[in-house]
């Protein structure tokens, strides 16, 4: 950034077309080679030449836009200091709500403790330093994530973290800040809510979310073999990719309803599998397919690996294809017996107990999402200019930012205390006691955020509507949160099993 003095009345004099500098937050700009390149086109900037454009610029712009061209910066006015505030890499933001209370300077907590806030600095200084500017990039060009990124988070021990607490951690010193030992369900939640802050909901899900909701399983479900163990190994050093395959074109949340089968052999070795699997996020791209099928007697999870007879071709939703989401052929894809997760015509459980994890991360993701979307509403009503005076001067607007407030902040508690239960429980106690409230949590975080990406999108106007610019979080919110209310159990069947798992706890007196 250069450190030219320049005064107000040197800026005055740079006021035409060929020669047009302004000032933005204290700083001097020569746009005089930009204006036909600016978006926003010649004509704006030439109306502002020579003179103070930081109301104007602030009115239209993201504060990233400045970041972006730096280069066009000359100098500052003399005698004067920028006052814009811009967080830096890993840095928390200081604009009221941005943060869960936890986090914030003054905030105490029952729950976090030291290694818990040490991790969500490191994954915080992670995610700005190298999976937001990747995220960003890709999700507008819907390319797949790159070996680079992959590499670099198995290195850091991130991908084996994002399975959740277990086993699979032990000897492990995480980011240098947390024993794998001790690694609990809270720091699982602030890796979780770290991770989402890229806002590019297409690549949250491009960056291994298969892996986190399959490999899972594994580690849980299938006996221990050297062939296990190379599963695991290779994926967790991100050789390997692999994803849960249970939803098809014929059901989605019954998974009662399946059609996929796996027949034994004759000889009793292999499974043959043959089958569709729809809307298979990372399907693209995957080397193992943790698959749902209908066997003899019931429902079973079978591990395959890609072989001939297993096509996959993309699908085409709302958010990015940088998801890799897959349409999946198995056509008598062939497997050994041992590949079966859990036993077999058992898998209910497998996959029942297999989702508490996958829609406890879903909760992290949609809250924190919708916390992002809070600030970027905040930050836009105190900068944005109606009717001669700042947005947020306008009580039907103020209505609205306490409504979005008030549902994040009521998400996170009941989060935070789902989190701390988790800690407390064995892998098996969550499955029984946490399976209704975790599912109740992800209905009201979606339908929460159906209602804070509404409002949102009417505080914005058009620019809630357009992908680039001031409203582009907001615009794929609104796009993409129903990702979060459909995947993992649809608002509905989650809101039901919430209260079928209370009922039957119910006491059988009459009361
Ligand atoms: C350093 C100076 C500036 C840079 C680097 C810049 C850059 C940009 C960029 C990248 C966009 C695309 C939208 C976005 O990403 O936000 C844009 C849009 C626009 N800019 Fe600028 N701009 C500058 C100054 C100004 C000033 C001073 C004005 C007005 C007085 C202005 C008026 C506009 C308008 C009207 C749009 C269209 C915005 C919309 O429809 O929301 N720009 N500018």
């Amino acid at each position: 950034m250069p450190h030219a003095a320049l005064t107000r009345e040197t800026v005055a004099s740079h006021n035409k077309p060929g020669d047009l500098w302004c000032i933005i937050d204290h700083k001097v700009y020569d746009l005089s080679d930009f204006v036909d390149a600016h978006p926003g086109g010649s004509v704006v900037l030439e109306q502002v030449a020579g003179t103070d454009a930081t109301k104007a610029f602030y009115n239209l712009h993201r504060q990233e836009v400045l970041e972006k061209y730096s280069s066009l910066c000359i100098g500052t006015v003399e005698g004067e200091k920028s006052e814009v505030v811009v967080r830096g890499i890993g840095e928390l933001s200081t604009v009221p709500y941005a943060e869960p209370l936890w986090l914030r300077p003054e905030g105490k907590s029952p729950y976090f403790k030291d290694s818990h806030r040490a991790l969500q600095r490191k994954v915080r200084g992670f995610v700005d330093e190298f999976v937001t500017p990747e995220a960003q990039e890709k999700e507008k060009d819907g390319t797949y994530i790159s070996q680079e990124l992959i590499d670099r988070m198995a290195k850091n021990d991130l991908l084996a973290m994002r399975l959740g607490p277990g086993k699979h951690l032990n000897g492990k010193n995480l980011l240098g800040v947390v024993k794998g030992e001790e690694f609990d369900y809270l720091h699982d939640m602030v890796q979780a809510q770290e991770f989402v802050r890229s806002n590019a909901r297409g690549f949250q899900d491009g960056n291994m979310a298969g892996m986190m909701i399959s490999l899972t399983a594994v580690l849980q479900w299938m006996p221990d073999s050297p062939f296990k163990r190379q599963v695991v190994e290779d994926v967790l050093a991100g050789k390997k990719k692999i994803c849960l395959a249970i939803t098809e074109a014929f059901a989605g949340s019954d998974v009662a309803g399946l059609r996929t089968t796996a027949t034994k052999t004759k000889d009793g070795k292999h499974y043959v599998i043959r089958g569709t699997k729809k809307w298979i996020t990372n399907g693209m791209w995957c080397d193992y397919f943790v698959v749902g099928c209908r066997t003899e007697k019931g429902f079973s999870v079978i591990l395959v690996d890609r072989q001939e007879g297993v096509e996959t071709c993309l699908i085409k939703t709302s958010y990015s294809t940088t998801a890799g989401t897959a349409f999946i052929e198995f056509n008598d894809a062939k497997v050994p017996v041992g590949n079966l997760l859990g036993e077999e015509d058992k898998g209910f459980i497998v996959i029942m107990s297999n989702f508490n994890h996958e829609r406890f991360m879903m909760c992290c993701g949609v809250i924190r999402m919708s916390r992002t979307v809070v600030e970027e509403c905040l930050k836009w009503c105190n900068q944005r200019i109606v009717f001669g005076k700042p947005l947020i001067e306008q009580a039907a607007i103020r209505q609205k930012l306490a409504k979005m407030i008030s549902l994040v902040e009521a998400n996170q508690a009941w989060l935070e205390s789902i989190a701390y239960q988790m800690t407390t429980m064995s892998y098996a106690e969550q499955s029984k006691h946490l399976g209704g409230p975790i599912g109740l949590l992800k209905s009201y975080a979606t339908r929460s955020a159906h209602d804070i990406a509404d409002e949102a999108v009417n505080i914005f106007g058009g620019r809630g509507i357009t992908q680039s610019g001031m409203g582009k979080v907001v615009e794929m919110f609104h796009r993409t949160y129903k990702f979060d209310a459909i995947l993992g159990g649809t608002e509905e069947i989650l809101a039901d099993l919430g209260v079928r798992q209370a009922m039957k706890k119910m006491p059988k007196a009459m009361l």
